[in-house]
């Protein structure tokens, strides 16, 4: 008998495509997300770091490859199934929903329940603790269309957190966050030890809370590893085409990249 225990990948990208109308959005990609892992996706715009969260979550059938999470082929799983082990956030903004922050956030449990069945005592703790983790507690009973954008943000993490997902799919989670919602959101994230795949612009913040990146280029994945591995100004010139200084800072042990002006 094997005394190795076969963790299976969280998630499992193979040689992933997308393809269409003749144009290759997404080409080859391979990427690994392990239990408990924070990865991000980084890449200039149009590199096609969306499309790649699409094919993750679903939204979109790869053309090539395949994804599997736990080691099962993503197109196997009934939706509710999945929708147990997975939640995003995503670019597209759902639909105004005309209904308060904490039936947005409810919505979060309806695959783990049966069709219609009310929410139970638990379902409403689960709901006031991630709108607790999210910084949102406040805004419970508001009408969500009323929130502003970094609120609606929130909101939309702490509905995919009552989700309970073994992996957390997040297109920019940050973008609409001022600088203490940035830190205090990716850091609720990293302590949740939930495996975790988001497409960050910010290169000091994707280096201070990921353990690996991979960097998206014209839809390849033109390098890959720790922040530290990734981001050097070689890269940076390549990929982004511009000139950078980095250096690990003394206070956080992370890749700080410092942006030069052209020559
Ligand atoms: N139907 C289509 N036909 C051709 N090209 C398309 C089509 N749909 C999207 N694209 C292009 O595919 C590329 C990848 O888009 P994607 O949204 O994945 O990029 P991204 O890396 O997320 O960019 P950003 O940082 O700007 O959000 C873009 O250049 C986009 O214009």
């Amino acid at each position: 008998m094997s005394h190795h225990t076969v963790h299976p990948s969280a998630l499992a990208v193979r040689g992933a495509g997308y393809e269409v109308d003749g144009a290759k959005l997404i080409a080859d990609v391979d990427l690994d997300v392990a239990p408990g892992e924070f990865v991000g996706v980084i890449g200039p715009n149009g590199a096609g770091k969306s499309t790649l969260l699409r094919t993750v979550h679903r939204v979109l059938r790869p053309t090539a490859g395949t994804v599997r999470i736990d080691g099962d082929d993503l197109w196997a799983l009934p939706p509710r199934a999945l929708a147990r082990r997975m939640a995003a956030v995503l670019q597209e903004n759902v639909a105004e929903f005309d209904l308060t922050v904490e039936e947005v956030v409810a919505m979060g449990r309806s695959p783990h329940k049966r069709l219609f069945s009310a929410d139970n005592d638990d379902d409403r703790r689960l709901v006031m603790t991630s709108l607790e983790l999210v910084g949102a507690a406040h805004l419970g009973p508001r009408g969500y269309p009323s929130l502003s954008g970094g609120e609606k943000q929130r909101v939309l993490l702490a509905r995919a957190l009552t989700q309970e997902p073994a992996l957390l799919v997040l297109d920019e989670p940050t973008n609409h966050l001022d600088i203490a919602h940035q830190m205090e959101v990716l850091s609720v994230v990293r302590r949740l030890g939930t495996s975790v795949l988001a497409v960050l612009h910010d290169l000091n913040l994707a280096a201070l809370y990921c353990d690996r990146l991979y960097v998206l280029a014209e839809g390849r994945v033109a390098a890959s590893g720790t922040p530290a591995e990734v981001l050097t100004p070689g890269l940076l010139a390549d990929v982004y085409h511009v000139r950078a200084d980095v250096e690990v800072h003394p206070l956080t042990g992370a890749p700080n990249v410092v942006l030069l002006p052209p020559e």
